[in-house]
């Protein structure tokens, strides 16, 4: 378990004080998979390479598994990064060694493995990672998404119990994101690793996330599990990266509104809810007739969540609000 306590951070530039992060309290758990988003400037880098030291706190603690990080030495620093990994968003391979070299390399810098172990531990990171056929190459013959391939075995070389990834898919198109974050997913399934990763794109936290902090000009403004943060996002900054995600421009969407008749209003299902016949059945017992204005039926990890805007017309709509709300469904009346 990794905890800040009042952990904060001020650079001092050419006499001036920058406060990246402000003093903050933060737990993530241990094997969860923890993200934080925020704008460029937020804070989100500098909080996460606290937890690792890279940058050493101005103020507060940073405790992992009981042990107190900040007040480690140079030789007790060392050995807590070998159970800390880390992953880049511009992979920072070394050019001129080959795949299986760079994924050996903090091994070889450890001392204590032969030859013959940091090889059969190469191999079977190769393999964990799907790069067999590549171990011979350099980076440069390498794809993006290989490329952070690389940088994900090497981060596990130690076999870390924690794994910070910092942008790690910024620089990856779509589909490569995809299959990174698939591959984060299993790591973190099957060693049981925490992971701790920094993104500005709400469909990262969506879709590998279970807890999220949304940071804002040095501050955590938001936290919470990804359902209820990206379902009822409270504050400013995390409903921007909520409608960015979803690409829904909200003026837009309220202007096209005007030509609709009747009340308009936008369900919220979770889990098993999402795939109830329930509108069928409310039209049907209140004599109401419903269309739907806007929808989507989407997954925040594992669970599916539906997102309706319905307009309903004609028999008893406040009966079919009353029968609506009384169900698992999350109502609210855009406009009545
Ligand atoms: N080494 C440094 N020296 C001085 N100021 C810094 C340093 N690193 C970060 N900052 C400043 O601290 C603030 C927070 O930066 P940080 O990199 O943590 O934000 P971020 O949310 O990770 O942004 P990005 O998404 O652009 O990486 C910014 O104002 C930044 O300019």
């Amino acid at each position: 378990m990794i905890e800040l306590r009042q952990a904060g951070k001020t650079y001092r530039v050419d006499g001036r004080d920058i406060p990246a992060l402000q003093p903050t309290d933060l737990r993530v758990e241990r094997g969860e998979i923890f993200g934080l988003i925020g704008h460029s400037g937020a804070g989100k880098s500098t909080l996460l390479r606290l937890i690792n030291r890279l940058e050493e706190p101005s103020a507060g603690r940073i405790v992992v598994d009981g042990e107190d990080v900040t007040a480690l030495d140079a030789a007790g620093l060392r050995a807590f990064r070998r159970r800390v990994g880390m992953i880049f968003q511009h992979f920072n391979l070394l050019s001129s060694k080959t795949v299986a070299d760079n994924i050996g390399m903090p091994l070889k810098l450890a001392g204590s493995f032969s030859r013959r172990q940091i090889a059969e531990r190469v191999d079977s990171l190769l393999a964990r990672v799907g790069l067999e056929a590549h171990a011979g190459k350099y980076p440069a013959q390498l794809s993006g998404g290989q490329k952070q391939r690389v940088g994900i075995a090497r981060a596990l070389a130690t076999e870390p119990k924690i794994l910070l990834c910092d942008e790690a898919t910024s620089a990856l198109d779509p589909q490569t994101t995809a299959q990174v974050l698939q591959l984060l997913d299993g790591i973190n399934r099957e060693l049981g690793l925490t992971i701790v990763l920094i993104t500005h794109e709400m469909d990262v936290i969506r879709r590998v996330c279970d807890r999220v902090a949304v940071m804002d000009a040095g501050r955590i403004v938001e936290l919470g599990p990804v359902g209820d943060v990206f379902l009822h996002p409270q504050h400013p900054t995390t409903r921007r990266f909520v409608l960015e995600a979803e690409q829904i421009d909200e003026h837009e969407q309220r202007a096209d509104f005007a030509h609709v008749a009747g009340r308009i209003l936008r369900l919220t299902f979770r889990g098993e809810a999402t795939y109830a016949p329930l509108l069928g059945t409310v039209a049907r017992e209140t004599g109401v007739d419903f269309s739907i204005l806007a929808g989507r039926i989407d997954h925040i990890k594992d669970t599916p969540y539906g997102q309706l805007t319905i307009a309903l017309v004609g028999g008893d709509i406040d009966a079919a609000q009353h029968r609506l709300a009384a169900a698992e469904v999350h109502l609210e009346v855009l406009r009545a």
